[in-house]
C-alpha cells in the first residue's frame, strides 16, 4: 500500500502558484523530493505533515484524507521542518520531552522511556544533558531528527535533513536515516544528488511545482543515457570543465566527443534543463 497518495495537488500563494497539479506516490523505503531552490518542496512537505491545505487535488496519507482526519495523521506521522523552533535554553532531553508531551504521550514513565530511546537511536545519548545551543549544527538537526521518530511513526517527514553539514556528518545522516527507512515510510527533500545516490530507493524530481520524473535513483541516472559527451571544447548551456581538463557535456554531441557514462546528477541535470543552470529564474 502507499502511504502517500497525491493528486493533482494545486497550492498557491497570492497569484503565485508553488505546486501546480502535482502528483506522486510513496511507500515504505526512503523517498527523494529532489528540486532546485523554489521547486516547492517545503510547501509539499508541510502539506504531507498536514500543516497546509491544498486549494485543489487530492491527497491520501496513511489510508486518510487528511482534510477530515487530520489528527489521526498526525498521530502517526514524525515531522522534522527545515527550520525547527528549537527552545535553545532547553536540554537536548527537555527539549524532546516537551515535543512527546505535545504529541501527547500523558504517562510520564513511558514518556520518558520513548524520550530516551529516541535521543539512543540518533546517537545523542551521551548530550542528552546538554543545553541545544552549546550543541553543533549536526547535532542539532539530530534533536531534530530525535524528536520526528517520537511514537515510531509509521510516516517520517524530513525537509532537508543533510542541509549545512560537513561530508563527515552528511555519512552518518545518511547511515540513521536509512535506518529509519528500514520499516517505515521516508520521504525527504534535498537539493543533493548524492543523497538520493546514497539513500533513496525512490526519487520524484520537480520544479515549478510539477512531478517532472517518478522512479528509481537508477532509472534517474538513465534519463541521461546516450547523451553526456566529454571533449576539448564546450557547447551548449549545461557545460563545465572537469578536474581532468575536458568539458562534460549534457544533451547535444559536440564535434569529437566522447560518450561518458551518466550520473544521477546528469539525469537530474537533463530534466531541468535551464532552470538547472539559473537560466531561468
Ligand atoms: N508563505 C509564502 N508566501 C508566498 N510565497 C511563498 C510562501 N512559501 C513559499 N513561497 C513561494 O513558493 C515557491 C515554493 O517554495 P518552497 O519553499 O516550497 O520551495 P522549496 O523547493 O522548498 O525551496 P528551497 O529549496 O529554497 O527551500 C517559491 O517560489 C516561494 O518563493
Amino acid at each position: 500500500m502507499n502511504t502517500v497518495v497525491v493528486t493533482n495537488v494545486v497550492k498557491s500563494y497570492g497569484r503565485h502558484r508553488a505546486l501546480d497539479g502535482l502528483s506522486f506516490t510513496a511507500g515504505p523505503g526512503v523517498t527523494g523530493l529532489l528540486g532546485p531552490n523554489g521547486a516547492g518542496k517545503t510547501t509539499l512537505i508541510r502539506m504531507l505533515a498536514t500543516v497546509l491545505a491544498a486549494d485543489s487535488g487530492t491527497l491520501r496519507l496513511l489510508g486518510r484524507d487528511p482534510s477530515a482526519e487530520r489528527l489521526q495523521i498526525r498521530r502517526r506521522l514524525g515531522y522534522l521542518p527545515q527550520e525547527p523552533g528549537f527552545h535553545r535554553a532547553f536540554t537536548v532531553f527537555e527539549f524532546v520531552d516537551y515535543v512527546a508531551i505535545l504529541k501527547e504521550i500523558v504517562d510520564r514513565r513511558a514518556r520518558h522511556d520513548e524520550v530516551r530511546r529516541v535521543i539512543a537511536e540518533v546517537g545523542l545519548a551521551e548530550v542528552s544533558g546538554k543545553r541545544i545551543r552549546a550543541l553543533s549544527g549536526g547535532m542539532r538537526r539530530r534533536v531534530g531528527i530525535a524528536q520526528a521518530l517520537l511514537g515510531e511513526p509509521e510516516l517520517v517527514l524530513l525537509d532537508e535533513p543533510t542541509a549545512g553539514l560537513d561530508p563527515e556528518q552528511r555519512l552518518r545522516f545518511r547511515e540513521l536515516i536509512s535506518r529509519i527507512g528500514e520499516n517505515r515510510t521516508v520521504v525527504l527533500s534535498t537539493h543533493q544528488t548524492e543523497d538520493v545516490a546514497a539513500l533513496c530507493g525512490r526519487v520524484v524530481v520537480f520544479d515549478g511545482g510539477r512531478c517532472m520524473f517518478e522512479g528509481t535513483p537508477e532509472e534517474l541516472r538513465r534519463v541521461a543515457e546516450g547523451q553526456v559527451w566529454l571533449s576539448a571544447e564546450r557547447s551548449g548551456v549545461l557545460s563545465w570543465r572537469t578536474g581532468e581538463g575536458l568539458f562534460r557535456n549534457i544533451g547535444q554531441a559536440p564535434d569529437a566527443a566522447r560518450l561518458a557514462e551518466p550520473t544521477i546528477e546528469d539525469g537530474y541535470l537533463l530534466l531541468l534543463g535551464d532552470a538547472a543552470v539559473g537560466v531561468r529564474s
